[in-house]
């Protein structure tokens, strides 16, 4: 029996997926698999018999990617499984950036014993007049799952759209409107837009990516919306930039004790992938990742090791190996399992940065001894058999 643990709730449609010889665990130290959402992992103690970790969702800053690696604990995602909840929640944030709605709102919770509260509401409602999104530009630092679906919706709601993305895939760009303008620096969206949405990960290189200075090159009254990470803006700047006139309003997902309650701000409870499609959809794409390689040792949507996938073993046995990507290791590993008279059948090596991913299929069974053969060779961080 396989045991899994969760660091959240996960939806249970996707653990619905699971077959009968998988068993949710309450004590993480059993667990071969962990499913997440945002719970940080950064803290805690990886257990030795971990095998991988899923992340119901597309942000793997919650996960201490490296370390993983190093133990040979592979790490997925599911890109794209959460992306049209959070499309839907930006264009509601942009809208509500553009009508004060909300305030409108707690105008009439705030009068509702008034008798006249119908006539008091024409003559209140001038304050919450606002702006339409129609016609204006919007800016899309990012255009991957989410950046590509904001930005064909915007064109929908008619407006001007430019996207920044110096390393969009094919496959988002085949996604794209052609409509949009496809700009090569992003200075031209901090100075054009009148409203700018980021869609990055949270990596070393994109903290604090909307700085005081590109805030400073922004137009006067521009919008902006962050439904990435709070870390990959300058909040304090941002805060500057709402008393001087020169952003309107910041719409959040993420609330920190910088802007929630602050005025010119719309923060939102990390609400963004918060429905059931997307919820469910990221379940069922993590709990098929991770049983796929829990049981062939198959990698599809791994962050920090490559895809790998040689389907089910009809040999003997399989072998799958996590390694540095240097050279000469497939040389070392063919060479153990020769001296012990071991045919491979089949053999796939796959690499990412600077670690490597081995699957050999093997006509006769593995014995321990050649597993800690394997094990020893320099560069290899863990051998698994997997059948
Ligand atoms: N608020 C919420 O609940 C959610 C938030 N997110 C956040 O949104 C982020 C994006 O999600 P997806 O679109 O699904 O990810 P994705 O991986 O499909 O797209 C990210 C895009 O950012 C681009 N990129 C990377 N560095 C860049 C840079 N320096 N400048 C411009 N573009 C750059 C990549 O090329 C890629 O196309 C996630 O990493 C996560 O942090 C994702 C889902 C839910
Ligand atoms: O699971 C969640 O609600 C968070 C979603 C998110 O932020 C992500 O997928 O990156």
């Amino acid at each position: 029996m396989r045991k899994y643990y969760c660091m959240n709730p996960i939806a249970q449609v996707g653990l619905d997926n699971f077959s009968k010889n998988y068993i949710k665990t309450d004590e993480i130290t059993e667990a071969e698999g962990i499913l997440v959402r945002s719970a940080s992992m950064h803290d805690m103690e990886l257990p030795d018999g971990l095998l991988a970790v899923a992340r119901a969702g597309a942000g793997v800053n919650n996960i201490p990617l490296e370390k993983c690696a190093e133990k040979g604990i592979v790490v997925f995602n599911t890109p794209g499984a959460n992306a049209n909840g959070v499309k839907e929640l930006v264009i509601a944030g942009m809208l509500l950036a553009s009508r004060d709605v909300v305030s409108g709102i707690n105008w009439v919770k705030e009068n509702q014993e008034d008798e006249n509260i119908a006539k008091d509401a024409e003559k209140a409602k001038k304050k919450f007049a606002g702006t339409e999104v129609m016609g204006k530009r919007l800016g899309i630092i990012g255009l991957g799952a989410i950046g590509v679906k904001v930005a064909n919706v915007a064109r929908h709601l008619g407006m001007e759209v430019l996207g920044y993305d110096p390393y969009v895939s094919v496959d988002a760009a085949w996604k794209l409107s052609r409509d949009v303008r496809h700009v090569l620096d992003v200075n031209e969206i901090y100075e054009q837009c009148d409203y700018i949405t980021i869609h990055v990960p949270l990596m070393d290189s994109t903290k604090n990516m909307i700085s005081a200075e590109a805030i400073s090159r922004m137009k006067d009254g521009v919008i902006l919306l962050n439904f990435a990470r709070d870390l990959l803006v300058d909040e304090e700047a941002v805060l500057d930039g709402i008393t001087a006139g020169k952003i309107r309003r910041y719409v959040s997902d993420f609330p920190n004790p910088v802007t929630a309650g602050k005025p010119g701000c719309i923060v939102i409870p990390h609400l963004g992938a918060s429905t059931e499609e997307s919820e469910e959809n990221c379940a069922v794409m993590a709990v098929r990742q991770l049983q796929e390689y829990l049981e062939n040792g198959n990698i599809l949507h791994s962050v920090n090791f490559p895809d790998c996938d040689m389907g089910v073993c009809t040999a003997e046995s399989r072998v799958v190996i996590f390694h540095k990507n240097i050279a000469n290791m497939i040389a070392k590993f063919s060479s153990v399992l020769g001296w012990n008279n071991l045919n491979i059948a089949n053999m796939m090596n796959k690499s990412k940065g600077d670690v490597a991913y081995t699957m050999v299929d093997l006509e006769s069974s593995v014995s321990g001894s050649i597993v800690n053969q394997l094990k020893t060779i320099d560069g290899v961080f863990r051998v698994r058999v997997v059948k």
